[in-house]
C-alpha cells in the first residue's frame, strides 16, 4: 500500500512537469521515452495521458486503502471478540472464592468495555502506528531520493514537533487515563446497584445519593475523554500552518534563486503532495501514541485480568471421574474467608452422611450453615481438613464431577429472564429440555398447579427478570423443582421452604420427605421441625 501510495505521489511529477513546460519532454530522458512509447502525436495528447495515467494509479491507491481499512477494522474488530471470549473463559474458570471476592458489575465493565477500550485504544493504535510508521519512512525516502537536505529538515521539522507535543501531554494522559477508568468503574456499579435494588432504592429514597454518584462520574469520564480526543487533534491545526509557511517560504526562496515556474511547478508539487500525505500519517501515529498512553491504565488492568489464567489448576473440565456409592464425608474442616482470615467460621468439623441418608443442619443465623454446605458442595474448599466422597478427596481435578452428581436449592433462587420450563431445566438448551422431566419436577415441588392454572403459557410463560412476575414462595418451589429435574444424587437445600406459607411447606416437606431413603439429602434449616425427620442432625 505504501508503495502504491508513493507511486501515486510521483506520478504527478510528471504531469506537472509537463503541464508547466511542454519542452521539459524533449529535454527529460524518461518523459522523451514515455512520448514515444505511448505513440502520441502532440504535447496536448501527451499531457493528457500522464493525467489519466496519474488519476488511475490515485483511484487504484484509493481502492486499495479502502480494502485495506477493511481489513485492519475486521482484524481489530475480531480481537475485540477474540478477548473478550477469552476472559469470560479465564473468569468461568475460577473458583467461587474469586467470585465472592470481585465486584460483578467490574467483572461486566472489564469484560464489555475495557476489552473495548483495548482494542480501541491499543490495537487499533499499533496497527496505525505499524501502517502509517511505513507511510512516513517510503515519503520520507522519496523526498531523500530528489533532495536529502530538504527532506531531512521536513521530517525532522514534523518529528520533532509531534514529540515535543507528546513530551507535554504525556503526564497529563497518564493522570486523565487512570480518572477515566475509576469514574468508568464508578459508572458501572451505580448502575448495577440501583437497578438491581431499586425497591431498596425508592423505600429508602435513595435516589439522589445514586443520580448523584453516577452524574458525577459520568462527567468525568465525559470530560476526560474530551480531553483525550482535543489532544490528539489539536496538534494537525498548528503543524498544517507551519506546513503551509514551509511551502510558501520554499517557493520563495526557489523564485528568490532564480528557477524558472517550470522547475518550482513540480517541486512544490512534489512537496505538496508529499506534505499532504506525511502530515495525516505523522498525526495519525501522534494520535495512536497519544491514544496509547490514555488507554495504558485499562490495558494494565485487562492484562493482570488474563494472568488468572496463569493458574493451572482451574480448568472447565475434571481430569479424575468420581462416583457416589457409599458416602460423602468431611474430616477435621476449618474454614475462613480469604478476604477475613481472622475470623474462624468453621472449627474441626468431621461427619459422615451414608448414601440415601440424610443431614438436617441447624444453628443461629451467621453460625456457617450456608459456608458448610458451600464446602460440601466443592464451590469452597477448606482452609484445612478434607472433603471425602466414597473415600475420595475432592479436589481440583474431581470437583466439577462432584457437581454434576448433586442439585443444590439455595436461599434466594436466580430466576433468568427466561421460560419457566429453561428455568427447571437451567443451562439445558431450549431444543434438549426434557419436558415430561420438567413437569414431575414441578409436580413434586408442589408447583405444577400453579404454572398451568395462572400462567397463560404454562411452562413457557417468560418469567421476567430476576422471577419478578412470582412470588418468594413459587421462586422457592421453583428452585426445587429445578434441583429435581436434574435427578441429582444429593441434594442439598439452604433454607428451602422458609418463604412458603405453612400448608405449602407441609406439602413441600412432604414431598421432600417422599424421597427420604431414595436419596441423599443435606437440609439446612432454621426451625428444627423442619429436619426433624432427618437421619442425623448437626447443630453448628
Ligand atoms: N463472602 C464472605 N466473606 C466474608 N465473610 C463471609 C462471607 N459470607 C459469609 N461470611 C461470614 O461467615 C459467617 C457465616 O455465614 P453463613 O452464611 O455461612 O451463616 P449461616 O449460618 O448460613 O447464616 P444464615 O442462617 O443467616 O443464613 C457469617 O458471620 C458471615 O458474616
Amino acid at each position: 500500500m505504501t508503495i502504491i501510495e508513493s507511486i501515486g505521489v510521483v506520478s504527478i511529477m510528471p504531469f506537472l512537469a509537463v503541464l508547466a513546460n511542454p519542452e521539459n519532454v524533449q529535454q527529460n530522458f524518461v518523459l522523451k521515452k514515455l512520448y514515444t512509447l505511448l505513440g502520441v502525436s502532440n504535447n496536448n495528447q501527451f499531457v493528457i495521458y500522464l493525467g489519466v495515467i496519474s488519476l488511475v494509479i490515485v483511484v487504484f491507491s484509493a481502492i486499495l486503502k479502502i480494502l485495506t481499512q477493511y481489513a485492519l477494522n475486521r482484524f481489530s474488530s475480531l480481537q475485540r471478540h477474540y478477548f473478550s471470549s477469552r476472559l469470560l473463559r479465564v473468569y468461568l474458570k475460577q473458583n467461587y472464592s474469586f467470585f465472592i471476592q470481585r465486584n460483578s458489575a467490574d467483572l461486566a465493565k472489564i469484560l464489555l468495555n475495557d476489552v473495548d477500550q483495548v482494542v480501541w485504544g491499543v490495537i487499533k493504535p499499533v496497527l496505525s502506528i505499524l501502517s502509517y510508521g511505513l507511510i512516513i519512512v517510503a515519503m520520507i525516502i522519496l523526498l531523500i531520493f530528489y533532495d536529502p537536505m530538504m527532506a531531512l529538515t521536513t521530517a525532522g521539522v514534523i518529528v520533532s514537533f509531534y514529540a515535543l507535543m507528546f513530551y507535554v501531554v504525556k503526564n497529563f494522559m497518564k493522570r486523565i487515563s487512570q480518572e477515566f477508568s475509576i469514574s468508568n468503574k464508578e459508572r458501572y456499579q451505580s448502575c448495577q446497584e440501583v437497578f438491581g435494588g431499586i425497591k431498596d432504592v425508592m423505600i429508602n429514597h435513595a435516589h439522589d445519593y445514586y443520580y448523584q454518584r453516577f452524574d458525577r462520574n459520568s462527567r468525568v469520564y465525559a470530560r476526560h475523554y474530551a480531553s483525550h480526543e482535543s489532544l490528539g487533534q489539536i496538534p494537525l491545526h498548528i503543524i498544517e500552518t507551519i506546513g503551509y509557511g514551509c511551502l510558501i517560504t520554499l517557493a520563495i526562496f526557489l523564485v528568490l534563486q532564480d528557477y524558472s515556474v517550470g522547475t518550482i511547478l513540480p517541486v512544490i508539487g512534489l512537496y505538496g503532495v508529499a506534505a499532504y500525505r506525511m502530515l495525516p500519517a505523522a498525526q495519525n501515529i501522534y494520535r495512536a501514541v497519544t491514544t496509547y498512553k490514555f488507554s495504558q491504565h485499562i490495558l494494565n488492568g485487562v492484562i493482570h485480568e488474563f494472568e488468572l489464567d496463569s493458574n493451572k489448576n482451574n480448568s472447565y473440565k475434571d481430569t479424575k471421574q468420581i462416583g457416589f456409592s457409599s458416602s460423602l464425608e468431611l474430616v477435621d474442616v476449618c474454614f475462613e474467608y480469604p478476604n477475613y482470615p481472622d475470623k474462624k467460621i468453621l472449627k474441626n468439623i468431621s461427619l459422615k452422611i451414608d448414601k440415601n441418608s440424610s443431614l438436617g443442619i441447624t444453628g443461629k443465623s451467621g453460625s456457617g450453615k450456608s459456608t458448610l454446605m458451600d464446602i460440601m458442595l466443592g464451590l469452597l474448599q477448606p482452609t484445612s481438613g478434607i472433603l471425602k466422597v466414597d473415600g475420595k478427596v475432592i479436589n481440583q481435578e474431581n470437583v466439577r464431577n462432584w457437581q454434576s452428581l448433586v442439585s443444590y436449592v439455595p436461599q434466594f433462587i436466580y430466576l433468568a429472564d427466561m421460560t419457566i420450563a429453561e428455568n427447571i431445566a437451567f443451562g439445558v438448551p431450549k431444543d434438549q429440555i426434557d419436558f415430561e422431566m420438567v413437569n414431575n419436577a414441578a409436580k413434586l415441588a408442589q408447583i405444577d398447579d400453579f404454572i398451568t392454572q395462572n400462567l397463560k403459557d404454562d411452562y413457557n410463560t417468560v418469567i421476567g427478570e430476576r422471577g419478578i412476575l412470582l412470588s418468594g414462595g413459587q421462586r422457592q418451589r421453583l428452585g426445587i423443582a429445578r434441583a429435581l429435574y436434574k435427578q441429582p444424587q444429593v441434594i442439598f437445600m439452604d433454607e428451602a421452604t422458609s418463604a412458603l406459607d405453612t400448608e405449602t411447606e407441609k406439602a413441600v416437606n412432604e414431598a421432600i420427605q417422599s424421597l427420604n431413603g431414595k436419596m441423599t439429602m443435606v437440609i439446612i434449616a432454621h426451625r428444627e421441625s423442619a429436619v426433624a425427620k432427618c437421619d442425623c442432625i448437626l447443630k453448628l
